[in-house]
């Protein structure tokens, strides 16, 4: 779908404009390709999503980080061919500089937790919610940047952290009114694929590349996956046994094809264990076909679907307990997840869940008069202070306010008019119950 039509909205002409604007000197009024503004309605829906991102991660007791959308380039070359690092939007600066907008969070929380090193204590719980961009030919019309809720989790090697990463998630839902029978969450861990492949003694070096092409499962079919596969050099006993593998849906079958003792079905039987505690086993199901694009990942992967298959992964994550060290850190075992600002809106909308986007104000403050501007400010003022929100209105008709007080779900209209006002009055609606009276202007609250 095009993502935004031309804009309708005819800018007039003015001298401003031609000194920006193009030839027939209208500036253009779209934001740049890929990217959106957000206007009072869209901003209080993404303000919605955001307070549910942060109250949860209270919850959790995670704490607040921020980082620069800017950041070194090479913070994000990584060998394996991910498509996240082929679509960079870098550049190089006016110092010559290599720069990216970050195409994703992770990289950003792993610098900081290695510059703060020796002064922060372990575990470390942070969240961050940030945009990030990616550079893709327009071909695709797809959108370069969206926000992202990262929560992530250093310190902690045991799947216990994976188990609340997964708690903060179904919390989410369960916040917005989605249940486990709209979405469910595929979980496998990246040593499933590793121990296909140790079964078959494929070298470690070709893992990363074996990932890439394993995560395009779901975008592409298995037969294109088996001769991608066949096309790194894989022998095809060793395609057809990581073919069979991904196919599996069953923990009892995975111990079956890699036996009893493997780290991989330990650490999801534990996994599902928890869940159980934690009262979200209905949301969570073992898929070893989820393996995540990012090479990065050492342990659990996970990713939230629809149920009806109509949309792309609305969040994922996983272990990541090597990252440091690629960094030139000594390794922090991690792991952490990334949930966009896109597909979950989507989801509301397909299941009717938009929350109501409707404007609240406590008040609106209207002089009936010109002279009365004065203290219809000074009225509006002390009742900001007192902690109401405000509308000043001016120079409208009254049947205009009358509108306006319901369009902004306004609890009470005072009206500053000049019989009241010679008696230190003003006079009050109260919009709901239509009841009308009159109060000393020092009094109101
Ligand atoms: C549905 C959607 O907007 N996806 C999206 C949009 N922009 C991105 C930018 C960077 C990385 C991933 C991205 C993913």
């Amino acid at each position: 779908h095009w993502l935004f039509s031309a804009s309708s909205s005819t800018l007039t002409h003015s001298d401003a404009a031609s000194t920006h604007g193009d030839a027939d000197g209208i500036v253009d009024v779209n934001p740049p390709r890929g990217t959106r503004d957000f206007p009072p309605e869209d901003m209080r829906l993404r303000t919605l999503l955001f307070d549910q991102f942060r109250e949860v991660s209270h919850l959790m007791a995670f704490e607040e980080v921020d980082f620069p959308v800017l950041e070194l380039e090479a913070l994000f070359i990584r060998k394996a061919g991910e498509e996240i690092t082929q679509q960079l939007y870098n550049f190089e600066d006016k110092g010559g500089q290599r720069v990216v907008l970050r195409p994703e969070i992770t990289p950003s929380l792993a610098r900081l937790v290695i510059k703060q090193g020796k002064s922060v204590s372990l575990p470390l719980k942070w969240f961050t919610i940030g945009q990030c961009w990616r550079y893709e030919r327009m071909t695709r019309g797809r959108r370069r940047e969206h926000y992202q809720w990262n929560m992530d989790i250093f310190g902690v090697p045991k799947v216990r952290a994976e188990a609340e990463l997964i708690q903060a998630i179904v919390l989410l839902f369960q916040r917005l009114g989605i249940a486990s029978s709209d979405v469910g969450i595929r979980v496998s861990s990246w040593k499933v694929l590793q121990a296909v492949l140790n079964m078959y003694t494929i070298p470690e070096h070709l893992f990363t590349e074996v990932c890439v092409i394993v995560d395009k499962l779901g975008k592409m079919t298995m037969e294109e996956i088996e001769k991608e596969l066949i096309s790194t050099g894989l022998p095809s006993e060793a395609v057809q046994g990581i073919i069979d593998v991904l196919s599996l849906k069953s923990l009892v079958k995975l111990e079956e094809v890699l036996g009893s003792g493997v780290e991989a079905v330990a650490d999801l039987k534990k996994l599902f264990s928890f869940a159980d505690q934690y009262g979200y086993a209905d949301w969570i199901c073992f898929d070893a076909s989820v393996v995540r694009g990012l090479a990065y990942y050492t342990g659990i992967v996970f990713e939230a679907f629809d149920r009806e298959g109509k949309l792309r992964a609305i969040c994922g994550g996983g272990r990541y307990d090597r990252l440091l060290s690629t960094f030139g850190s000594e390794d922090i075992p991690a792991c952490g997840f990334g949930f966009g600002d896109a597909v979950i809106v989507e989801l509301l909308k397909e299941k009717g869940l938009l929350p109501d986007m409707s404007r609240q104000i406590d008040d609106i403050v209207f002089p009936l008069d010109e002279e009365l501007e004065g203290p219809a400010s000074s009225i509006a003022s002390s009742l900001r202070k007192k902690g109401r929100s405000v509308d000043l209105v001016e120079d409208k008709r009254l049947k205009w306010v009358f509108k306006h007080a319901e369009r902004i779900n306004a609890s009470r209209l005072i009206l500053v008019g000049n019989s009241e006002w010679e008696r230190g009055m003003v006079r009050v609606k109260v919009l709901s119950t239509r009841e009308e009276f009159e109060v000393k202007a020092g009094e109101l609250e």
